[in-house]
């Protein structure tokens, strides 16, 4: 169990569009804490690897290469940043190419140490400076922070899902939009390097019927509540 000396983690795990950022940041924003997405770490190597022509379809080439980058990740919710070698990304990461390719370079086993370590750096560094860190992605609850005091599995039928994420993007087409999801989690949970899992201890949130604020309010509450009896116990 973490102690109150050092700020608290909010680990949130979940399928893609289940709300993960929005809630992250928004729960950040209310209660003080750093913010970071991982999975913007996982397209920023992905992004970084196209532009350099490596065939992220080969595993022994990505896994050469992962130490390569400089990421830099800025960890303010009112305005996340991330950088590579010096540029802001923010843009590209979110393309086409980078999300079509994101899980072949997320299965390889060097991209996962690598980046686990510098986010383990990132997390240590906001306990340390701040009130803590909100940590959202698909390996945080498992791995990156399996101690958090508040492990959260963030879920919501692949059909609010699709129809967030196509309101998002501007697109009528939601089937198009469910299916790219459908296979990103089918890959991100059947790979073999901490695949997306539900541990028994974190609590499973299925937003469905929710709107973002009545999500938030309930994960703040979660984040008092554990931080009143990490208090209370010491
Ligand atoms: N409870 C909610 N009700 C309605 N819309 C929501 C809710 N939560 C998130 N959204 C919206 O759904 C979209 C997807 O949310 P978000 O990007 O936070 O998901 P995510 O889990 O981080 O996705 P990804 O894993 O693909 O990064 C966003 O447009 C967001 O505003
Ligand atoms: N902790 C994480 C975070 C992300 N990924 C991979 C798998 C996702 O498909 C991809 C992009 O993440 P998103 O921006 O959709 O949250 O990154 C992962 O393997 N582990």
């Amino acid at each position: 169990m973490q102690g109150s000396t050092e700020g608290i983690v909010i680990a949130i795990d979940g399928p893609s569009g289940s709300g993960k950022s929005s809630t992250s940041r928004g729960v950040a924003k209310e209660r003080g804490l750093r913010y970071l997405d991982t999975g913007a770490m996982y397209r920023a190597l992905t992004w970084w690897m196209l532009d350099q022509g490596v065939d992220v379809s080969d595993a022994a080439a990505v896994a050469a290469l992962v130490d390569r980058p400089v990421l830099t990740m800025g960890t303010d919710p009112d305005a996340p940043t991330v950088a590579v070698d010096g540029r802001d990304v923010a843009v590209e990461i979110r393309g086409k190419d980078v999300t079509d390719n994101v899980s072949a370079v997320s299965a390889v086993p060097e991209t996962r140490e690598r980046l686990v370590r510098t986010q383990r750096e990132i997390i240590a560094a906001a306990r340390a400076e701040s009130e803590g860190i909100v940590v959202e992605g698909r390996d945080i609850t498992t791995v990156v922070a399996p101690e958090a005091p508040v492990k959260l599995f963030l879920t919501a039928s692949a059909e609010a899902r699709a129809t967030r994420r196509s309101k998002e993007v501007r697109t009528t087409d939601v089937a198009g939009t469910q299916a790219d999801l459908t296979r990103r989690d089918a890959l991100d949970s059947s790979r073999k390097a901490s695949p997306l899992t539900r541990t028994a201890d974190a609590t499973e949130l299925d937003t469905t019927g929710l709107d973002l604020g009545q999500v938030i309010t309930l994960v703040v509450g979660l984040a008092d509540a554990a931080r009143s009896t990490v208090t209370a116990a010491e």
